[in-house]
C-alpha cells in the first residue's frame, strides 16, 4: 500500500478511470459522455471503452517498442477494436482461429499477425503458413512435427519463434503464472528440450529460426521478475543469436485506489535498457494486452437489491460471473462508485454480487459504497476493459452485454447486446 493511500470511504480514485473522466456538477463522464445517459440509452449491463484512451495505449506501446510490437487479443477484442488498434500501427498476438478470423475481418494483413497457442489446431497453423503470418510461436515438438509436415507438404518456407519456459517463478496468481516449472507452456530451459527445439527448425530446409519467445505470467506487478526472466535467457540468445527476443506480455494495472503498479513506460523502458546492454543487436519486442485495455474501460450495472443480512450488506446488480469471472477465478479486487452519487463518501462495506445461480458470484468481494446507494441506480466497476468481455459466457443463459466506445462526447455501439434468438441461434436439434 502506498503512503498516501486513500481510506475505505474515501470516493473512487478518479486515476482508475480513463483520463478523459471529470465530474461536473455531481455528474460523472467520460469520453465526454455522460455515463448516466449511456447507461439509459444502451441498458445494463455495460461495458465501456474511452477509445482515445485505447488509442493512446496503442501508440505508446508502438513508440516505445516500434510497428513489431504485438497486442495479446486475448485481452479484449472485437472487430471495431481491431481496426482502432490497426490504425496505431501495432501488430497482434493470436492464439486461437476465432482470434485470428476477428483481426482478419477487420482488414489486418496476416503479416501483422503472431500465432500463438499450446495446441494450434491443423487448419489454424496452416491458414497462419498459407497467409503468411509474421511468425508462429512454435510450444511443444508436437507441433513442430506438424509444421514440418505443413511445410514440406505447401512447399513453402515458415518464420518461427520458439517459446521458451525460464523456469522462474513470479509474484501471480498461480493460475495465470506461465513461465514456471508447473506450467504447461513452451520449451523448458532446465532441460535441453529448448535447444533441440531451435537446433531442428535451424537444421530444417524451410523451416527458419528467428527468435525467441518467453512469458512469465499476467498481472506482474515487479519489473524485476522481467528482468530476471530475461538474464535467465540470455546465455541462449546469445549461443542461438535470433534476430528477435520477446518478452511477452504480463505488466499489471492498478485495480484498487490503494494499488500500486509500475507504468508502461517505465517497464518498457526497463526491458528495453537491458536489451542494449546485455544483448545488443538483438531486436526486443513485448506483447502487452491488460496494460493496453484495462484502464480504458469500465462497466456498468443497475443495482436491483440491496439486502443487510446481520452484519453483511449485499448489493445485487444485474451482471455477475458471466460479464467478468476474474474475482471467482483469481480472487481479484474491484472498486465499485455509484454513477448516481459518483463523489460520495464510500462508508458501506458490502458485497457487490451477481444474478447467477451460485454464491461464488461476485463482482467486487470487499466494496464501500455510498449510504445514498438505492435500488436502481447505476454501479460502475472501473478497469474492467482486459479479460471481462473476452471471458464472459451464457451462464444461466444470461445474454452478454454490449460494448460501447465514448469518445469526443459521442457514444458509439460496437458490439450490440446479445439476444435471446442470438442464443438459440445454433439450435438445430428440436
Ligand atoms: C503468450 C502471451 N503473450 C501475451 C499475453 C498478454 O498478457 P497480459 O495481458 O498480462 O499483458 C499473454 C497472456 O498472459 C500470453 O499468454
Ligand atoms: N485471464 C487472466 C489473464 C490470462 C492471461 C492469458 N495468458 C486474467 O484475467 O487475469
Amino acid at each position: 500500500m502506498c503512503a498516501n493511500a486513500l481510506t475505505e470511504t474515501d470516493p473512487v480514485d478518479l486515476s482508475l478511470l480513463p483520463a478523459s473522466a471529470k465530474v461536473v456538477d455531481g455528474r460523472i463522464s467520460v469520453g465526454g459522455c455522460d455515463l448516466l445517459e449511456v447507461a439509459e440509452e444502451f441498458g445494463t449491463p455495460l461495458f465501456v471503452y474511452d477509445a482515445a484512451e485505447l488509442r493512446n495505449h496503442f501508440t505508446e506501446a508502438v513508440e516505445h517498442f516500434g510497428p513489431g510490437v504485438a497486442y495479446a487479443t486475448k485481452a479484449f477484442l472485437t472487430p471495431g477494436l481491431a481496426k482502432l488498434a490497426s490504425e496505431t500501427g501495432i501488430s497482434f498476438d493470436v492464439s486461437t482461429g476465432g482470434e485470428y478470423e476477428c483481426v482478419r475481418r477487420a482488414g489486418v494483413d496476416a503479416s501483422r499477425l503472431v500465432m500463438h497457442g499450446n495446441n494450434k489446431q491443423p487448419d489454424e497453423l496452416r491458414r497462419a503458413v498459407v497467409e503468411g503470418v509474421q511468425w508462429i510461436v512454435v510450444d511443444n515438438f508436437d507441433e513442430l512435427d506438424r509444421l514440418e509436415t505443413l511445410a514440406a507438404e505447401l512447399g513453402q518456407g515458415v518464420d518461427l519463434l520458439v517459446r521458451i519456459n525460464p523456469g522462474i517463478e513470479v509474484h501471480t496468481h498461480e493460475f495465470i503464472s506461465t513461465g514456471n516449472r508447473d506450467s504447461k507452456f513452451g520449451f523448458p530451459t532446465w532441460t535441453d528440450d529448448a535447444a533441440r527445439a531451435i537446433e531442428r527448425i535451424r537444421d530444417h530446409e524451410l523451416l527458419r529460426f528467428k527468435g525467441i519467445h518467453l512469458h512469465i505470467g499476467s498481472f506482474v506487478l515487479q519489473i524485476e521478475n522481467f528482468i530476471e526472466a530475461l538474464d535467465t535467457v540470455a546465455p541462449m540468445v546469445r549461443q542461438y543469436s535470433p534476430e528477435v527476443l520477446i518478452v511477452g506480455g504480463g505488466l499489471g494495472v492498478r485495480y484498487l485506489n490503494e494499488d500500486e503498479c509500475p507504468s508502461f513506460a517505465d517497464w518498457a523502458q526497463a526491458i528495453l535498457a537491458w536489451g542494449r546492454e546485455t544483448l545488443p543487436g538483438v531486436t526486443l519486442l513485448a506483447e502487452p494486452g491488460r496494460s493496453m485495455v484495462a484502464q480504458a474501460g469500465l462497466t456498468l450495472y443497475t443495482l436491483g437489491s440491496l439486502q443487510t443480512k446481520g452484519d453483511r450488506t449485499f448489493a445485487a446488480v444485474d451482471g455477475g460471473m458471466s460479464d467478468n469471472p476474474r474475482p471467482m477465478l483469481y480472487d481479484s479486487g474491484y472498486e465499485a462508485f455509484s454513477v448516481n452519487d459518483p463523489q460520495a463518501a464510500r462508508p458501506v462495506a458490502a458485497q457487490v454480487v451477481g444474478r447467477h445461480c451460485e454464491s461464488g458470484d461476485i463482482v467486487v468481494p470487499r466494496a464501500f459504497l455510498p449510504e445514498s446507494l438505492k435500488v436502481g441506480d447505476v454501479v460502475c466497476t472501473p478497469v474492467t476493459g482486459a479479460y471481462g468481455y473476452t471471458m464472459a459466457s451464457n451462464y444461466n443463459m444470461v445474454a452478454r452485454p454490449a460494448v460501447v466506445f465514448v469518445e469526443d462526447g459521442t457514444a458509439t455501439l460496437m458490439t450490440r447486446r446479445e439476444t435471446y434468438d442470438d442464443l438459440f441461434a445454433r439450435e438445430v436439434g428440436f
